[in-house]
C-alpha cells in the first residue's frame, strides 16, 4: 500500500536563492516524526511544500500515492490538517466556531454540521483541554489557549495526517507534555503526524524518528540526518547543525541531553 504523505526528487528555491535540491522522503502510517534543525533551517518552508502550500520547482508531493497537484484543496484537507505556528483571523469567532472548520471539507457550501460533525467538534475540544472556552472570542484567548484551539481545529478534520509547526512553542511545560502525549495517542491508533520541534528532549522523548535539516557541505539545505532520535542527536550534529554540546545519555531507552552548552564561534 502506498503511504499517506510521500515526496519524490523535491527541488525548491526562494526567488533565485536555492534551497532544497532533491529531498525524498517517505512517511509511514502511524509514525511520530520530529522536523528539527536550527532558526531558518528550513522546517517550515518543508512542511508548506507537503502541504502543496508552496509549489516545488521540481518533484512531487504525493498522499497516498497521487500527487497532490492534481487535487483540490477540499481533497487534500481531507487527508493532511495542518497546525501553522500562528493564525490570524479577519473576524471574531468563538473557539467552538473555529474547531468547527475542521469539519468544512466534509460538508457542501451552507451546509450546517449534523450530529456526527458536533460529536467529532467537542471530542477535540475535550482532547485538547479546551471544552470550556467554547463560547470565548479567539481573539481573546492567550497564545496557549488560542494554539489548542488550533490543535484541535485540525483533530476535527480527521485526516490521516497531520502537519504541526512548532505546535508546543507557546504553551505551558504541562500543556506541553500533554499536546505530545495526544499526538503519541493519535499515531499509536494509526495517525501519521510531522512536526516541527525546537525541543530536542521532547522531540526525543515523543518521536519514533527524527529529521534533522540543515546546511550541507555544498551550501544547500538537506536532510543531514533521518532515523531514530539515537541516531540522529549525536555529538558531531549537535554542534555542526546547532552549535551546542551536550552529555548525550539513553534513559529508559530514550535519548536525553543534558550539560547543554553554546558552543561560542
Ligand atoms: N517568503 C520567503 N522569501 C524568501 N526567503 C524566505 C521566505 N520564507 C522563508 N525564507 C527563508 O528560508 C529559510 C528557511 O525558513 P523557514 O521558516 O523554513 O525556517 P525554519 O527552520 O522553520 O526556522 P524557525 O525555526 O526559525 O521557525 C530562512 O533563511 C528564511 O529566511
Amino acid at each position: 500500500m502506498s503511504a499517506p504523505l510521500s515526496c519524490e526528487n523535491l527541488t525548491f528555491s526562494f526567488d533565485k536563492k536555492p534551497m532544497f535540491n532533491n529531498i525524498n522522503l517517505t512517511f509511514k502510517e502511524g509514525e511520530f516524526v520530529g522536523l528539527i534543525g536550527a532558526n531558518g533551517a528550513g522546517k517550515s518552508t518543508l512542511l508548506q511544500l507537503l502541504l502543496g502550500l508552496l509549489k516545488a520547482k521540481s518533484g512531487e508531493v504525493l498522499l497516498h500515492g497521487d500527487s497532490i497537484s492534481k487535487l483540490k484543496r477540499r481533497e487534500i484537507a481531507k487527508q493532511l490538517a495542518f497546525v501553522p505556528q500562528s493564525i490570524e483571523l479577519p473576524y471574531a469567532f468563538t473557539a467552538q466556531q473555529l474547531v468547527a472548520m475542521g469539519r468544512n471539507p466534509y460538508l457542501g457550501a451552507f451546509e450546517l454540521e449534523g450530529e456526527a460533525d458536533k460529536k467529532l467538534i467537542d471530542k477535540a475540544m475535550r482532547q485538547t483541554d479546551i471544552s470550556h472556552l467554547q463560547h470565548r472570542l479567539v481573539n481573546t484567548l492567550s497564545g496557549g489557549e488560542k494554539q489548542r484551539v488550533i490543535i484541535a481545529r485540525a483533530l476535527a478534520q480527521q485526516s490521516p495526517t497531520i502537519l504541526l509547526d512548532e505546535p508546543i512553542a507557546s504553551l505551558d511545560i504541562c500543556h506541553q507534555l500533554e499536546t505530545m502525549q495526544l499526538i503519541q495517542t493519535l499515531t499509536e491508533a494509526g495517525k501519521t503526524a510531522i512536526t516541527a520541534l525546537h525541543d530536542l528532549n521532547l522531540a526525543a522523548r515523543y518521536c519514533d524518528r527524527l529529521i534533522l535539516i540543515g546546511k550541507q557541505e555544498n551550501g544547500m539545505t538537506g536532510i543531514i540526518s533521518d532515523g531514530t532520535p539515537e541516531q540522529v542527536l549525536t555529538d558531531e550534529n549537535l554542534k555542526k547543525q546547532f552549535s551546542i554540546q551536550a552529555k548525550i545519555d539513553l534513559q529508559n531507552e530514550k535519548v536525553v541531553l543534558s550539560n547543554i552548552l553554546p558552543i561560542s564561534s
